[in-house]
């Protein structure tokens, strides 16, 4: 296997960024084979909060970079840049915890890794070769959210309103708005942003015919 290089896919929450980075991995495992891509994501490393109760879970700032065990993601993405596996942990939105599973990741010659703060940490960003942010208005995002974390996450509408205006939309001006900065390549409307889509896989196309 050649160089490892690693794609991360950064932007603000409900912005398109898993779907960006499923429909590259799908597409590509459809027409090349699933052995040379892996797909990681930021959410996985979320920390361990099992030994804090759910009513104390519901507190924590799930915007703020603290939230995130960033190290052991830039410890995986250097062991698999080494070439062995890693044990991704896995995340409950429900529980606002990790589960017990984790999902093994071998190592490969392209890694998608998809999350709102990835751009912001400087030990991260020392292992993107590529760097794309999501740049979807935050009114549409606001509203995605909306839609996905009823269907999905199982939260109450006045819950996302409430974490919105308190945590998700500063988080964005803070941190994740000045990150844009680092990415090279900027995605206007979100995942479904097919010439984006198509440029990412050309690339990817041409990494594994090195
Ligand atoms: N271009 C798009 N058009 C319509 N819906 C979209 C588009 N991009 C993403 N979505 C939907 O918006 C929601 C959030 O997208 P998701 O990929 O989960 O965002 P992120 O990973 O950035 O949080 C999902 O339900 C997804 O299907
Ligand atoms: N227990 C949690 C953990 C995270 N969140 C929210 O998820 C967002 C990041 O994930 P995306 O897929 O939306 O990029 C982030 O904005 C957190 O607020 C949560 O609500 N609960």
């Amino acid at each position: 296997m050649g160089k490892t290089t690693v794609i991360a896919i950064a932007g603000p929450s409900a912005s398109g960024k898993s779907l960006f980075a499923s429909t590259v991995y799908q597409e590509l495992v459809a027409e090349l084979g699933g052995e040379r891509i892996s797909v990681l994501s930021e959410d996985a490393y979320y920390r361990d909060q099992s030994h804090l109760s759910l009513d104390q879970r519901v507190l924590t700032n799930y915007d703020h970079p603290s939230a995130f065990e960033h190290e052991l993601l830039a410890a995986h993405l250097q062991s698999l840049r080494d070439g062995n596996s890693v044990e991704m942990p896995q995340y409950s939105y429900k529980e606002h915890t990790r589960i017990k599973d984790t999902i093994p990741v071998t190592p490969a010659r392209v890694i998608l890794v998809e999350g709102i703060l990835l751009l912001c940490d400087p030990k991260l960003r020392d292992q993107f070769d590529i760097s794309v942010f999501m740049d979807t208005p935050l009114d549409i995002c606001l509203l995605r959210r909306i839609n996905r974390d009823i269907e999905m996450r199982g939260r109450s509408l006045s819950s996302i309103t409430e974490q919105y205006e308190h945590y998700v939309r500063p988080a964005f001006f803070e941190f994740i708005a000045p990150s844009k900065q680092f990415a090279d390549l900027v995605v206007t409307r979100g995942g479904q942003n097919e010439i984006a889509i198509d440029i990412i896989k050309t690339k990817i196309r041409q990494l594994l015919a090195e």
